[in-house]
């Protein structure tokens, strides 16, 4: 039997990562080759000639799973039944600048987007903030619309665990579909701590650990951690443009492991609303290494954290509790 159509939402959609991320929507990329769906986009006043080219083209290109597309600079036509929204609009950082100096620009903005989408999204939409500072902004977001349910309510650190991913592959010349169990904890800053004690890569001989393979503790414990932590900075610098194929494709599979599940065995990390898991502060978006099953994650529990990393979870938990504060700095 065919599947009912899922609307899914992406803001900002006429900027660099929409225009990455609406083709890979409509081609199955982020719910599956048998998952029809009908995209919302929503831009701004001045993006709107653009985003009627986004969808231009989309017509153009004839994805049999697109059902219909919704362009608009309406927020509430844009949230309206929608089941799955990603927040990429808002204003992206330049060289130079931290995440953080874009909090007051986008966190207005994702006070105002909550009401939309707790008023007009479909009921159980999740929701993933990307635009940063993802983690805040997603605060912000669940602060600004208490009846969506707080586990609803996501922010994509998929990428650093990506490009965690990616970097131990390099490094030991192995497929990165064989490397698996990184962990990104906390914001998606240059304070995130990439952890690779529980990482694994699947080598003929069965799996293997990863500092067990590479061998050198001191790159794993500074420059691979500083590699990850600066990526999107130096993507900034040899771009002129913050990331955006690798950005939408990390969205993609945020959305699909949580709908869809996470293999036996692998976990991925996802910022979400901390119950307190590993002492890190109820009340703050924090990335964990989570399990999904049934359109549902949960924090993989009983990790040992060593003292080198219990300092780096605590570093980047302190940053968001700043965070949050200069947030509700700039909203009053
Ligand atoms: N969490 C992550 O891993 C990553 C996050 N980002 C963030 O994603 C965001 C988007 O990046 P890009 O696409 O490169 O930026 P962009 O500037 O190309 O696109 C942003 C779009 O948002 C639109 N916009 C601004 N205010 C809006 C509003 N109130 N409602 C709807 N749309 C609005 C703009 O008109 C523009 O079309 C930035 O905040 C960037 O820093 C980027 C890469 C990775
Ligand atoms: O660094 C930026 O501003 C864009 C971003 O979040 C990333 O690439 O991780």
């Amino acid at each position: 039997m065919a599947k009912e159509t899922v609307r899914v939402l992406v803001t900002g959609a006429a900027g660099q990562i929409g225009y990455a991320l609406v083709p890979m929507i409509a081609r199955g990329v982020m719910l599956g080759p048998d998952q029809p769906v009908i995209l919302h986009m929503l831009d701004i006043p001045p993006a709107a000639e653009a985003l009627n080219g986004v969808k231009m083209e989309l017509v153009d290109a004839a994805f049999p799973l697109l059902k219909g597309v919704v362009a608009t600079t309406d927020v509430v036509e844009a949230c309206t039944g929608v089941n799955i929204a990603v927040m990429v609009g808002g204003f992206p950082r330049k060289e130079g600048m931290e995440r953080k100096d874009v909090m007051s620009k986008n966190v207005s903005i994702y006070r105002s987007q909550a009401s939309a989408l707790e008023k007009h999204a479909a009921a159980n939409c999740k929701v993933l903030v990307v635009a940063n500072p993802a983690n805040t902004n997603a605060l912000i977001l669940k602060e600004f619309a208490p009846s969506i349910p707080e586990k609803n309510i996501t922010c994509l650190t998929r990428l650093d665990h990506n490009r965690a991913l990616g970097q131990i592959s390099e490094r030991l010349n192995v497929q990165v579909s064989d490397v698996k169990n990184v962990i990104i904890w906390g914001n998606h800053s240059s304070t995130q701590y990439p952890d690779v004690n529980h990482a694994t890569v699947k080598t003929p001989s069965g799996e293997k650990s990863v500092r067990e393979l590479i061998k050198d503790d001191e790159w794993l414990n500074a420059e691979f951690i500083t590699t990850v932590q600066q990526r999107g900075a130096a993507i900034i610098k040899a771009r002129k443009l913050s990331s955006a194929l690798s950005a939408a494709s990390s969205a993609c599979d945020h959305i699909r492991d949580w709908v869809l599940g996470t293999p036996e065995g692998t976990w991925v990390s996802m910022g979400v609303y901390s119950d307190g898991s590993y002492n890190v502060p109820a009340g703050l978006i924090y990335s964990f290494p989570v399990t999904c099953q049934n359109g549902e994650w949960k924090i993989v529990q009983g990790l040992h954290i060593d003292e080198f990393s219990r300092k780096k979870l605590d570093l980047t938990a302190d940053e968001l509790s700043e965070e949050k504060a200069l947030a509700y700095s700039c909203l009053s």
